[in-house]
């Protein structure tokens, strides 16, 4: 589905991502994982064609994205820090995403009612909290059925009961045949949902694996004591 071959970006003479080579199909569950700085969010923002890279090409359902930027459309992307019209309110936002986006064929409007949005969509964007914020790119992400899913720190700012809606909506999404992209710090908040890990490190991929092959491997049963290992060792892929 996401085919990233030879891809790498550097900021002036800084390399953040050094040749990645991955393949992601539908039905999975990615956990992008790695150290502050190690390129999680430049792979991110490649993908979404936010970042140009300087070697290398993605590939999307077989289409070099370079070339058709028409793809983004199947991809719902729920960014770190979310920004929007401050001065409209929750309603005007979705109405007006809704109004942009009149090709869709099928609305998941789902989050919206497990948030109860509805009740508080009368509040303008500038007066929000932190988490209702996150639960407004929740809803954004998923609104238009994307094929794609592509969460930056989902969970972040969100209270325990939203996290849980949050999570169940990813597996769930991922059950229907959805490719889902995490990036989290919270592990603890991977656990349930990831199928496969992509572990970068100063812009290299040091290991693309099923979590039950890297338990498997470590011989640690927790996905934070898996990651734990890995970090501590700076093991390379074929030690995995
Ligand atoms: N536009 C830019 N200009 C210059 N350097 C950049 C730019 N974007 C990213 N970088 C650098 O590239 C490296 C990778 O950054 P990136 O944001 O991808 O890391 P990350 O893994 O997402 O980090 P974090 O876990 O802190 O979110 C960092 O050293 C960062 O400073």
């Amino acid at each position: 589905m996401i085919r990233i071959h030879h891809l790498t970006k550097s900021f002036k003479k800084f390399r953040a991502l050094d040749d990645i080579n991955l393949q992601l199909e539908r039905g999975q569950a990615v956990s992008l994982l790695g150290p502050n700085g190690s390129g999680k969010t430049t792979l991110i923002k490649s993908i979404l064609g936010l970042v140009i890279p300087e070697k290398g090409s993605i590939h999307i359902n077989g289409q070099e994205i370079r070339s058709h930027w028409s793809y983004r459309s199947k991809i719902g992307y729920m960014p770190q820090i979310g920004r929007y019209p401050e001065n409209m309110t929750i309603r005007q936002v979705l109405a007006m995403l809704r109004e942009v986006r009149k090709d869709c064929k099928h609305y998941d409007e789902e989050l919206v009612r497990l948030f109860d949005l509805p009740a508080i969509d009368h509040k303008l964007m500038r007066n929000l909290s932190g988490g209702t914020r996150q639960k407004v790119s929740a809803c954004l992400a998923f609104l238009f059925s994307p094929d794609i899913l592509i969460l930056d720190e989902p969970t972040a700012g969100l209270d325990p009961v939203a996290s849980e809606i949050l999570k169940d909506k990813i597996a769930r999404e991922r059950a229907n045949g959805k490719l889902v992209l995490i990036t989290s710090h919270v592990l603890s908040d991977l656990e349930d949902i990831t199928s496969h890990v992509v572990y970068l490190q100063e812009g290299k991929l040091i290991c693309f694996k099923t979590v039950e092959a890297l338990k498997e491997s470590t011989g640690q049963h927790q996905l934070n004591k898996v990651i734990a290992a890995m970090m501590q060792t700076h093991l390379h892929e074929n030690d995995y």
